[in-house]
């Protein structure tokens, strides 16, 4: 028998899901149905979230008593913050964020009785612990790097402004605020991405919803996935200023290198969200007058649109857009898991409601049977 090996799983349909629909042809995604661009232009993140969970927008008293939940469930575990200020200064944000997941999931003592393994309904209770836990722990990962303190949170704010006041101990303006809000609904879902599939991997085995999204972290970390937008910061400071930006990639192409930002395993005309994302950055340009970012970020985009005819991915807009709210660097990937926490999670329910152990095959191409040269 020949079995076709699909390197990547490229192009391998391995299951049905209604959470999210990539069309690559038609150059659109659907949250639910909804096209995402509309979703970022008149809905809040904490909508888009209820939405990727439920398969509906929430109505007004829906809304509402998410919203007490969500923001109840604020302030950040004691026992969390004291394993976040054990770990060195010097570890990367990702893996500080990975751990503090991870020690949500020991500390839960639901799940130490908890034996139905899949409850929808306490799945749910743990996805949005974890989805209004990320906002305090990602804001303390990026304070701590700058040796300041916690910042409590406020429950009289939306999601993303009390993020942004929990990270910079104040609330920017709101051009600022909705442009934060629109890269969280862009970075919710995306279809069986790397770090989704990994996530349904785990939840496949009957695993903890904690477990599945410890493991997607770990998954998105790689600068061929989540850790692109980080490393298109560092093109940028490579590169420096826009009249550098051909020679630059001449250079970096010659090397063979990847361009960190661009291509993309489904999309091959360009990202569906990459616009409205440049637009956020293009407002956020404007507030902070900062031109040379975008004309850097135009000439990078021709010029590996001539060479090469690869266009942005999310990550391209995202990064410089991060770097112009006041982000460090390497806390441009922890902010994609605080988004991704809601697609990860929505996964995870859907996987458990009709569940296959994922297990794939593989061809053997190693030694022929043999003797061990042992007596
Ligand atoms: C939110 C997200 O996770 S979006 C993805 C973020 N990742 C990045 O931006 C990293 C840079 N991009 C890449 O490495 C790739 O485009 C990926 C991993 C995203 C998709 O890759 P794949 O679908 O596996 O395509 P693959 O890597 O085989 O690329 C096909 C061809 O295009 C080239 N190519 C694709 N992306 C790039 C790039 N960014 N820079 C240079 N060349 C590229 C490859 O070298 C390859 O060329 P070849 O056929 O001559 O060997
Ligand atoms: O879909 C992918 O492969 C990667 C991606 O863009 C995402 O996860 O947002």
């Amino acid at each position: 028998m020949t079995e076709e090996i699909r390197k990547g799983l490229a192009g391998v349909v391995v299951d049905r899901t209604a959470v999210s629909k990539v069309n690559p042809e038609t150059n659109s995604l659907l949250y639910r149905g909804y096209p995402v661009q509309q979703l970022a232009e008149r809905c809040t993140f904490e909508e888009v979230a209820y939405l990727l969970w439920h398969g509906e927008l929430p109505t007004e008293a829906q809304a509402l008593e998410f919203q007490e939940l969500e923001r109840s469930l604020r302030p950040l575990d004691g026992t969390v913050k004291d394993a976040i200020d054990a770990l060195p200064l010097e570890a990367h944000p990702m893996d500080v964020v990975r751990t503090a997941v991870s020690v949500l999931g020991a500390l839960d003592g639901t799940l130490q009785t908890d034996r139905t393994w899949i409850d929808h309904d306490l799945t749910q209770e743990r996805s949005i612990r974890l989805f209004a836990q990320l906002p305090a722990i990602v804001a303390y990962a990026q304070r701590r790097l700058r040796g300041e303190h916690l910042v409590e949170p406020r429950d009289d704010l939306a999601y993303s402004a009390n993020f942004l006041h929990m990270t910079f101990g104040e609330v920017p303006e709101k051009v600022v605020v909705d442009a934060f809000d629109v890269s969280m609904i862009l970075y919710a879902e995306h279809s069986f991405n790397a770090s989704t599939f990994t996530a349904r991997v785990i939840a496949s085995t009957l695993s903890d919803v904690y477990s599945a999204v410890t493991g997607a972290i770990g998954a998105l970390k790689g600068p061929l996935h989540g850790g692109a937008n980080e490393a298109v910061q560092h093109v940028f400071e490579e590169v420096g200023e826009a009249a550098g930006a051909q020679a630059w990639l001449d250079a970096a192409l010659a090397e063979k290198r990847k361009i960190m930002g661009f291509g993309h395993r489904v999309y091959k005309n360009g990202d569906s969200r990459v616009p409205t994302m440049k637009r956020a950055l293009g407002t956020l340009v404007e507030h902070y007058d900062r031109p040379e970012v975008l004309a850097l970020y135009e000439a990078l985009e021709q010029a590996m649109d001539a060479a090469k005819s690869i266009k942005p991915n999310l990550d391209y807009p995202s990064g410089p857009a991060y770097n112009l709210m006041g982000f460090d660097t390497e806390m441009f990937t922890p902010l994609f898991i605080a988004a991704r926490i809601t697609g990860w999670t929505a996964h995870v329910m859907e996987q458990l409601s009709a569940n296959a152990l994922i297990r794939p095959l593989s061809l053997y191409d190693g030694p022929e049977e043999r003797e061990v040269p042992r007596a």
